[in-house]
């Protein structure tokens, strides 16, 4: 264990290193001929040239400009709200201090997200040197991949994940790929041994032609034919694809498969996902003399490993997962660097590994780097992105200041750690860390039956009683975004962490496809980001002297998602309110005051909208994004907010509900043309419901006094709340829609649009009695 020294101190200096080279990467050149090597030295470039540059971004002074202005547009504002607040015992006097305060919010909240886009850099990786001068002492890569259910997570999908993995561009010795499959399901284990021997082709044909992407469902989704070859490979594709997707849909291997492998009599007394023995099977032993692809060449290793369950073991779910991973491939292969990925995430860029290794093995700068974390893309995303999962935003433009001021966050999928900061090594200047020849694969001697055994115990649930497993070693337990608060402790230990973004999209994942799903997953999100928020690993406390100030608020910016519905759900819901009740919460639109109003609302989301457009989103893309805005603030984060809550009261425990990677055929159907789906019952659709309606209503109402009574004074007094409620409406015509007017399976149950009715009613006869 490396828990030894305390005290760090983050060195100012090192956080941020730009280097101003000027020389553009070498596109063209390949990166494994020796002749580029030649090249290079003729034209005199000395050995320790820099294997990674870093750029700022450029427009930053333009943002700087505009968020000043803005600045002053709020301060205004407060100002306003300070001086016309209502007298005592005069109505309103105590909405209006409330709206203060959610606007007092905003502003902070603002304040954080600013600094977050302050400063964004780009790395560019020169991956021709990294071959050039490392190219026998690539250090090796454990890769982990996690899957948890059989039915939510097809294994098809997972194996695709796999070889992916395995057909990197990277010498195949060198890998071994570790499928932690917590559902415990021989489906599973047979579609990864249906893939071990599928690889065999599969890695030398993408070697051989370089295609991309390697996951075979996605290239064969767009590719056309080379030659005989290809269409042979393809073949034995949809042969086991086939063989796979009847094995997946009969439930169960058949007799004549479990002849196959002896990894099946681990299932020969049934299976059941919460309660079974440790099940560790090596596939490809790379070893076995045997173990080669068509070529005559090696394989990457590959092993399946189902931890230990027992009922009476709280399994901590994809922590617990990884952490077993991560001592039963120190057993077999122990490489210094892992990568992890989802089940669904393939690669999408064969080079990805040597991105990385460029930050690892850089002569001057890589010291400090524990961990690179490529942005999490996804590839089913519809064209107008209708519930705004792509996170431009997020990966584009917030991670990449992140990373100026010394780390950008561990989100889980998509990161390269060496294994020793995973495992809580602290930083110290005078450990040299970058040998990693001498790190480099573990030599076993013993038969594959005797390191299987030995792996069960290291995956067994009694193991980590009583250690540091979850704590100080390994990724930490107990929180629902086991990433983000093991990222923080490891720059807490010293070290800092790179965000890289390369043009080809490093990994390629499903998003969730309906409305529900997407604001389930952001409640996992935002719960667990407000837990450490509330805990003792607060940035603020626990980071201290630690990670720069800058990182630690940055932090916040992310961990407190789940505080903004408050100001969300009052900013909807009371101006409509007042507007029933004839109280006025705004300017009038004659007053001087309605200016700082408007310069902040036009120029919030006109900012918005630009910048969604130059990141290559469309308009309705950025409407939608709008939209998911206030959902997921509505809903989400409040649920989020209050289940932190519960559980610190010892209320409810934490739970990990997967996202689905497979959905209906008529739900896909109205995913694919953007149509929303509701289409079941849920709290959260209900309180969507309900204030969609109270705007309508009270817009209704708004407008009937204008036009019935032409009250022109009304509309002036009140204009805001009118365009307020008229907005509100707007962004909400989907949800009208599924309520009143569709009638598909993904329409709004109509129970909850009664339900939702009635209360809205309820609420605005309370607003005008
Ligand atoms: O008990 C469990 C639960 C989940 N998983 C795996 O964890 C991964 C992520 O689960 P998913 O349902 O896809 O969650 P997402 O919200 O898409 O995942 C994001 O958020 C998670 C934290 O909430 C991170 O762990 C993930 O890496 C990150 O991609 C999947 O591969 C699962 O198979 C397990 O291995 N065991
Ligand atoms: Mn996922």
């Amino acid at each position: 264990m490396y828990v030894t020294n305390s005290c760090i101190t983050w060195k100012k200096k090192t956080t941020r290193h730009l280097s101003c080279m000027t020389e553009p990467p070498n596109k063209t050149s390949k990166h494994t001929h020796t002749v580029t090597h030649r090249e290079s030295k003729k034209m005199g470039e000395p050995d320790d040239f820099p294997l990674f540059e870093t750029k700022l971004a450029k427009g930053r002074i333009l943002f700087k400009l505009y968020a000043a202005s803005m600045a002053m547009g709020i301060c205004l504002i407060c100002v306003y709200r300070a001086t016309h607040t209502p007298e005592k015992g005069k109505t309103g006097r105590y909405l209006w201090i409330g709206l203060f305060m959610a606007e007092l919010w905003f502003t902070l909240y603002w304040l954080i997200t600013q600094l977050v886009r302050w400063n964004p850099v780009t790395h560019h990786t020169f991956k021709e040197k990294l071959s050039h001068r490392y190219e026998n002492m690539l250090p090796g890569v454990d890769i982990f991949v996690c899957t948890a259910d059989p039915v939510i997570e097809p294994p098809l999908m997972v194996i695709n994940t796999v070889l992916s993995m395995m057909a990197y561009d990277y010498p195949p010795e060198k890998l071994n790929i570790y499928v932690s499959d917590d559902g415990g399901s021989e489906l599973m284990f047979y579609a990864l041994l249906e893939a071990s021997r599928f690889s065999k082709h599969w890695v030398p044909f993408c070697k051989r032609y370089k295609i991309e992407p390697r996951s075979p469902s996605a290239y064969f989704a767009h590719a056309s034919p080379i030659n005989n070859e290809w269409s042979s490979i393809k073949n034995k594709y949809e042969e086991m694809r086939k063989r796979i997707d009847d094995t997946t849909s009969l439930g169960k291997v058949t007799e004549e498969m479990r002849k196959e492998h002896k990894g099946f009599q681990e299932w020969v007394l049934g299976s059941n996902k919460n309660d079974h023995q440790a099940i560790i099977q090596i596939l490809i032993d790379q070893r076995d003399p045997e173990a080669r692809d068509t070529q005559g060449k090696s394989l990457p290793g590959l092993v399946y490993v189902a931890r230990e369950k027992r009922r009476e073991w709280h399994h901590n779910f994809k922590a617990g997962a990884m952490n077993a991973l991560i001592r039963v491939s120190s057993k077999i292969s122990n490489n210094p660097i892992i990568l992890n990925v989802d089940c669904d995430m393939y690669s999408n860029n064969s080079e990805s590994i040597r991105d990385a290794m460029c930050f690892f093995m850089d002569e001057k700068r890589s010291e400090k780097i524990a961990f690179v974390q490529f942005p999490q893309y996804h590839d089913n995303l519809t064209k107008n992105d209708i519930y705004s999962n792509a996170l431009m935003v997020i990966n584009d433009v917030e991670f990449g200041s992140l990373d100026s001021y010394g780390g950008c966050l561990y989100i889980g999928s998509g990161c390269f750690h060496r294994r020793d900061t995973l495992c809580g090594r602290i930083y110290s200047l005078d450990t040299k860390i970058n040998n990693w020849e001498k790190q480099n694969h573990k030599e076993i001697t013993e038969s594959i039956d005797v390191i299987e055994n030995e792996c069960k115990i290291l995956a067994s649930c009694s193991y980590e009683h009583n250690t540091q497993w979850g704590k100080e070693m390994g990724v930490k337990y107990g929180c629902p975004v086991e990433d983000i608060i093991t990222g923080l402790s490891i720059q807490c230990r010293g070290w800092r962490s790179v965000h890289l973004n390369p043009k080809r999209k490093a990994f390629l994942g499903l998003s969730p496809t309906t409305l529900l799903q997407t604001l389930i997953q952001t409640k996992r999100w935002s719960e667990g980001d407000f837990q450490i928020f509330l805990s003792q690993y607060c940035p603020l406390v626990f980071g201290h002297n630690k990670i720069p100030l800058r990182l630690q608020i940055s932090y916040c910016c992310y961990l407190l998602w789940a505080a903004n519905c408050w100001a969300t759900l009052y900013y909807v819901s009371v101006p409509s309110y007042c507007l029933l009740a004839h109280i006025s919460l705004f300017p009038k639109l004659s007053s001087y005051w309605f200016l700082p109003f408007a310069y902040v609302f036009v120029g919030k989301y006109a900012y918005s909208l630009g910048e969604f457009y130059w990141l290559g989103g469309t308009v309705r893309g950025w409407w939608n994004d709008q939209r998911m805005w206030l959902y997921r603030r509505l809903t989400s984060y409040l649920f989020g907010f209050c289940d932190v809550i519960f559980k610190s009261i010892g209320f409810t425990t934490s739970g990990f509900v997967i996202t689905s990677k497979v959905s209906e055929e008529d739900a896909l159907q109205r995913y694919n043309k953007e149509i929303m789906e509701f289409g079941a019952t849920s709290p959260m659709f209900n309180i969507l419901s309900t204030l969609a309606l109270v705007n309508v209503l009270s817009f209704i109402n708004g407008v009937k006094w204008v036009v019935m009574d032409s009250d022109i004074n009304h509309f002036r007094e009140l204009g805001i709340q009118m365009v307020l409620c008229g907005l509100i409406i707007l962004i909400n015509i989907p949800l009208y829609e599924g309520m009143f007017f569709r009638k598909d399976n993904g329409s709004m149950p109509s129970s909850v649009t009664f339900q939702s009715t009635i209360l809205a009613v309820l609420f605005c006869a309370i607003a005008i009695m």
